[in-house]
């Protein structure tokens, strides 16, 4: 698995509920490359509850949504936005979970739609949500210019933008 940089950690006012470290309000998630699959490892903390000791569902849509972007940004070589997210909730995500696993790739790409998987998987290995998500990706070139996006080598580089 190869770790992936976050490069916005640099850029002015960067606060991703997603993926900013300087979020203190946020998921701070970070990321690793396993072939083209984006895979996070991330511990469940208390405050994101919904039913008792369960994950809430929101959050985890947002795990899975994050996690796709991510896959825009190191696997394409763009970014984009969500249109759409549908999530299966199989089994309850516990908070007791010392750490819970996040993947998600690409299933098809038709113009400038891009179809991801995502799933999230509990310590015991049991899939516990997957999610169908879609991503309107732009061109690079806009990407660059409307979302601050760095380029995909800045994600395996050490340097930060
Ligand atoms: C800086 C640090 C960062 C740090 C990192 C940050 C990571 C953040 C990750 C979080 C991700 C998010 O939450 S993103 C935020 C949530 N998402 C949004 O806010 C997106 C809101 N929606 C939009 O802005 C707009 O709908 C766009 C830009 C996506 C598309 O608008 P548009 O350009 O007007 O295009 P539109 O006419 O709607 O669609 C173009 C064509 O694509 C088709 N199309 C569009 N969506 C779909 C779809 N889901 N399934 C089928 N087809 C679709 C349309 O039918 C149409 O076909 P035809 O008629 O041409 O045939």
């Amino acid at each position: 698995m190869k770790r992936i940089n976050n490069p916005y950690t640099g850029l002015e006012g960067y606060n991703c509920f997603g993926c900013s470290p300087h979020n203190m309000q946020g998921l701070r998630m970070d990321f690793f490359l396993e072939g083209d699959t984006v895979v996070c490892k991330w511990k469940p903390q208390t405050y994101f509850e919904g039913y008792s000791g369960v994950l809430h569902g929101g959050i985890q849509a947002t795990l899975l949504d994050e996690a796709a972007s991510w896959v825009l940004f190191t696997v394409l070589g763009t970014s984009g936005s969500t249109t759409e997210l549908s999530v299966h909730y199989k089994k309850p995500v516990m908070l007791t979970n010392q750490e819970i696993t996040i993947k998600a790739r690409v299933e098809k790409t038709d113009k400038n739609l891009v179809y991801i998987k995502a799933e999230l998987i509990d310590s015991n290995g049991t899939v516990c949500t997957k999610a169908d998500i879609t991503y309107f990706s732009v061109p690079e070139h806009i990407a660059r210019r409307r979302f601050a996006y760095p380029g995909k080598e800045a994600f395996f580089a050490k340097k930060e933008i």
